[in-house]
């Protein structure tokens, strides 16, 4: 039977690829050494793979269940090679995974940089894997030969990263995945010369240590032949022989005690296991006995990654048996609000090839899942109280996860409440837990204050803020989108309740002195027909108008009811299109202010004159302005302010 061949073809990198291979050649990373780590990664999940399915179909194995990782470095060459008796790849998947970038996380790492339009920084580079393709960092000629368990032929990929790369059929005997590298010139000669059996020793200690299956590589021993007695012998030629040496110690990090495991060993299990650039911040390792046994290794990272809040991005923890390696990302076992933790759980009560549905349903997980979310927990409340500035630089990067769990989550509400931070008035650089602003509250203060808006000094400034500063009551900040949802949903902390400057009634009066509410109720009852007539003049546009008591040097401001939703919250709905969704607007006059005056002598004259209409209209704008909303006539806006500073010219 003659068997159809594939002949040689000349293929083109997908365009994204060939950006990636010119940023690889021309050298986007400083320490290229980091090269090896993605191979020898690659070559181990290939491992993972026919080892898993070779538990329902044990014909994968061909007979060859010593998996192993084999180095080759050739000095006559000047080629590194690396092995594996892996998975493998068909043509097809050839063509599919090397030529071409599937990875989305790639994808946006190379729109970020086009975003940037500068060279990327290590910080960029950092958060996205490069794999396969950093092979072009050190070598100008990358040669892959590949056969998948089953596959009569194997395949033979080359390509010198150009842009181009041949793919065509050949002859493979064992089953897995071969790549040679021939060295650029630099890689084989000066201080980083790749084909030193010490520096790739070196190199697998560094990066791949915990890799579960043996590096190997040999070693070529040089001995003086000897005699009967066991002695040298003098004079004769030395011989040379060869020993197959592991460079690695095999135990997963995981598995060891924690005594014996150094930070620089978490660190770099971490770095390479979850891709990151950075050390992480925190590491929480433990193990249990009891009910459930098993042992996790749970890190919390330095820096949010990129897609941490994008939907479609999948988060999770890597599970394991015994060792062995069952799944990628399992979502179940940690709340979605801690989306950003990092790690693995080991567990031999979980069979190998359980199901993600009966997974889904396992007792076992439920458990270890609520002991994990308790311990980070416990871990993030330590790290609050006893190392305030690693918290805060936690809180930069993760702080909104947890703001989005009070409101999404409403079980885990009690939990985090205790977490959260907020900048206040209290201090312009530090932030505040809700326990710590609640400590500060006078006596007399009933509920904790927060105003909303896009920064400090915006929020400092709003005129609503003005009575509440010269009282010296101290108000939470929030620019956050997600914070006043988060606030809305937790209602009260400590029986106090939250109250927004710009909602309803400020709740003063225990902090105000009675001659003070009582002004402003007489000034209300005095210029009632004034207050009238400004709210039907902006009638569809507010439902009331009132003497404002929180205004101390503006003229104006808006404000909304206790009851619906606030003016920014609407905006924040109306940009998600749920336009729907009005605040009720109440519009507040300062009735010590000048504007006043004039606005009641406009009155005074004729209420039926266009000037009043005037008046009421750019009083209304001026307070929409004030809360970052654009009036819906701009122009006729633009109009009456030059109408009137003409006015005041004559
Ligand atoms: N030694 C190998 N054996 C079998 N398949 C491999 C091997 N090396 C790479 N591949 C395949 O090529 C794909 C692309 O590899 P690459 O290293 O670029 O990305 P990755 O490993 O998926 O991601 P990352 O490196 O970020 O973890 C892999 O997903 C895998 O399917």
């Amino acid at each position: 039977m003659t068997q159809e061949t594939k002949p040689k073809q000349t293929r083109e990198f997908q365009a994204e690829t060939k950006q990636l291979l010119d940023l690889m050649v021309h050298s986007i990373y400083t320490n290229r050494e980091i090269f090896l780590r993605e191979l020898i990664s690659n070559a181990s999940d290939a491992i993972d793979k026919v080892r898993f399915e070779s538990l329902t179909n044990s014909a994968l194995l061909e007979g060859n269940s010593d998996f192993e990782i084999f180095l080759v470095p050739d000095e006559t060459t000047h080629t590194l090679t690396i092995s594996d008796n892996g998975m493998g790849m068909t043509y097809e998947e050839v063509v599919e995974n090397i030529g071409t970038i599937a990875k989305s996380g790639t994808k946006a790492f190379l729109a970020k940089l086009k975003e940037k339009e500068t060279s990327p920084d290590q910080e960029l580079i950092g958060q996205f894997g490069v794999g396969f393709y950093s092979a072009f960092m050190v070598a100008e000629k990358v040669t892959l030969l590949t056969r998948a368990p089953g596959e009569a032929r194997g395949i033979r990929w080359e390509s010198t990263g150009d842009g181009t790369y041949t793919i065509e059929e050949c002859d493979k005997e064992q089953r897995g995945t071969t790549i040679i590298l021939t060295l650029k010139e630099e890689f084989r000669t000066g201080e980083e010369n790749f084909l030193h059996t010490y520096t790739l020793q070196s190199l697998v200690k560094k990066y791949s240590d915990y890799i579960r299956y043996p590096i190997k590589m040999n070693f070529t021993k040089e001995e003086q032949p000897k005699d009967a007695d066991g002695k040298p012998i003098e004079g004769s030629d030395p011989i040379q022989t060869v020993e197959v040496r592991i460079l690695n110690s095999m135990t997963p990090l995981w598995a060891k005690n924690k005594n014996e495991i150094t930070r620089e060993e978490y660190d770099s299990f971490y770095k390479d296991m979850f891709h990151d650039w950075e050390n992480p911040l925190e590491i929480i390792h433990s193990k249990a006995e009891g009910t459930v046994e098993y042992t996790s290794l749970l890190y919390l990272p330095a820096r949010a990654p990129f897609d941490l809040y994008d939907r479609d991005a999948t988060s999770g923890i890597r599970l394991y048996s015994k060792h062995i390696f069952i799944m990628e990302k399992c979502q179940d076992l940690l709340p979605d609000y801690l989306r950003f933790v990092r790690g693995l759980v080991d567990s031999p009560d979980f069979s190998l090839n359980i199901s993600r549905e009966l997974l889904q349903h396992s007792k076992q997980l439920k458990l270890i899942g609520k002991n994990l979310e308790k311990s980070v927990l416990k871990t993030l409340e330590n790290l609050l109280s006893k190392d305030r500035p690693k918290y805060e630089s936690f809180w930069k990067e993760f702080g909104q996860a947890l703001k989005i769990g009070v409101y999404s989550d409403y079980q885990s509400r009690d939990k985090l409440k205790g977490l959260l931070l907020f900048p206040s008035s209290h201090s312009t650089d530090g932030l505040t837990s809700l326990d710590e602003y609640v400590g500060r509250m006078p006596e007399k203060q009933k509920v904790i204050y927060y105003a909303t808006g896009k920064d400090r000094s915006s929020v400092e400034r709003l005129p609503q803020m003005e009575l509440l500063k010269e009282k010296g009551v101290e108000v939470l900040f929030l620019f956050d989108r997600v914070d006043e949802f988060t606030i809305d949903a937790l209602q009260e902390f400590k029986e106090k309740k939250f109250q927004s400057i710009s909602r309803g009634d400020l709740q003063l009066d225990d902090l105000e002195s009675p001659e003070a509410k009582q002004d402003a109720e007489s000034l209300s009852k005095e210029h009632e027909p004034l207050l009238q007539a400004v709210k039907e003049k902006l009638s569809g546009k507010i439902t009331d108008v009132k003497i404002s008591s929180r205004l101390k040097s503006s003229a104006v401001c808006l404000v909304s009811d206790n009851n619906g939703i606030s003016l920014s919250m609407e905006q924040i709905l109306a940009e998600m299109n749920k336009a729907p969704f009005k605040a009720s607007r109440i519009l507040e006059l300062n009735p010590h202010h000048e504007v006043f005056a004039a606005l009641k002598k406009v009155y005074d004259a004729d209420p039926s004159a266009e000037a009043f209409t005037d008046y009421c209209d750019l009083l209304y704008t001026q307070a929409l302005l004030i809360e970052g909303i654009l009036p819906d006539d701009p122009i006729g806006f633009a109009n009456k302010v030059a109408k009137l500073m003409a006015y005041s010219e004559k």
